[in-house]
């Protein structure tokens, strides 16, 4: 596959996946997604792969979730149908990908980790954060939602209580703020981030890859129930989509102003 969203690598049994739109702070776009799913197959299928990581180009960003600039657009992303699921993004394919992938998936985040780029570090295995990294969801400040992994997943990690602090208020938290709530593994400064996360990896292959890979589909098998009710979420999203409210999020986020949903309470 050519690929023109994402950087992808394999050496010395370490895969390592680059989200590359600096741009936009690594949004992604369905074409984002599909090379995504791609890579992470491609490492699936290598039985020379014992871990992956998972991060973003530049200094700034991680992921900050769907381009709000190509959604609705021809070749963005739409809800007209399609691979993914009536929204155009395979967005839950991916997900499931990062989980069943039959090998430790280490997010490496350089930055904002934000709305669905927040929800991809979530489902990793492991986050090793820089001391710069900045983590949210925003979902509800632009009109969207992850009512699956992004939610019930989040809430077995931090609680129920912080879960609907993080989703209700969205809000932005330090690599320290989120080291205290068992959401990062390891903080580094910005200049080590690569190196630790490739420390960890080579730490991964040295280990039994059978073990390895049955302890992470036994950490699965508890929160496997959320992918039903991640299709729903993606699904109902879909359908949200096209709807005023959903529509006013995002035009204020493109148009750089206060976003006014006053008028979806009357
Ligand atoms: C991350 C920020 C808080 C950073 O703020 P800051 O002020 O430092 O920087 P700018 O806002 O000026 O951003 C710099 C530059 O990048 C562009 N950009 C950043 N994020 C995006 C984005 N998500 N989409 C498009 N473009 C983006 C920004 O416009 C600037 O470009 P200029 O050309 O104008 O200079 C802040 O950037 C921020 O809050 N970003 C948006 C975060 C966000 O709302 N993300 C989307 C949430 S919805 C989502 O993620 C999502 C999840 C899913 O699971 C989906 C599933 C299926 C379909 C869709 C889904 C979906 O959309």
């Amino acid at each position: 596959m050519e690929l023109t969203d994402i950087l992808y690598e394999k050496t010395k049994g370490i895969a390592k996946i680059t989200i590359n739109r600096p741009n936009v702070y690594n949004a992604f776009r369905a074409r984002t997604i599909e090379e995504l799913i791609w890579s992470f197959r491609d490492a699936w299928d290598d039985n020379r792969i014992g871990a992956v990581i998972l991060t973003g180009a530049g200094e700034k960003a991680f992921c900050t979730g769907g381009d709000q600039k190509e959604k609705g657009n021809e070749g963005g992303y739409d809800s007209s149908g399609g691979l993914g699921g009536g929204i155009g993004l395979e967005i839950e394919n991916l997900h499931q990908t990062i989980r069943n992938i039959p090998k430790p998936v280490i997010a490496a985040v350089n930055g904002y980790a934000i709305g669905g780029g927040h929800v991809l570090h979530v489902i990793c295995d492991l986050t090793i954060a820089a001391s710069t990294a900045k983590f949210g969801q925003s979902g509800p400040k632009v009109g969207s939602y992850d009512a699956g992994f992004g939610s019930a997943y989040l809430a077995r990690i931090v609680g129920e209580k912080k879960a609907r602090e993080i989703w209700y208020l969205c809000e932005q938290y330090t690599a320290e703020e989120c080291k205290e709530m068992g959401l990062v593994n390891k903080i580094v400064p910005p200049e080590k981030l690569q190196e630790a996360a490739e420390e960890w990896a080579e730490k991964i292959l040295q280990k039994s890859p059978t073990a390895i890979k049955m302890l992470k589909y036994s950490f699965n098998a508890d929160s496997a129930n959320i992918q039903g009710i991640s299709q729903l979420s993606m699904g109902s999203l879909a359908l949200f989509y096209n709807s005023p409210e959903s529509e006013e999020g995002k035009n204020a986020f493109i148009e750089k102003r206060p976003v006014d949903f006053s008028q979806f309470r009357k």
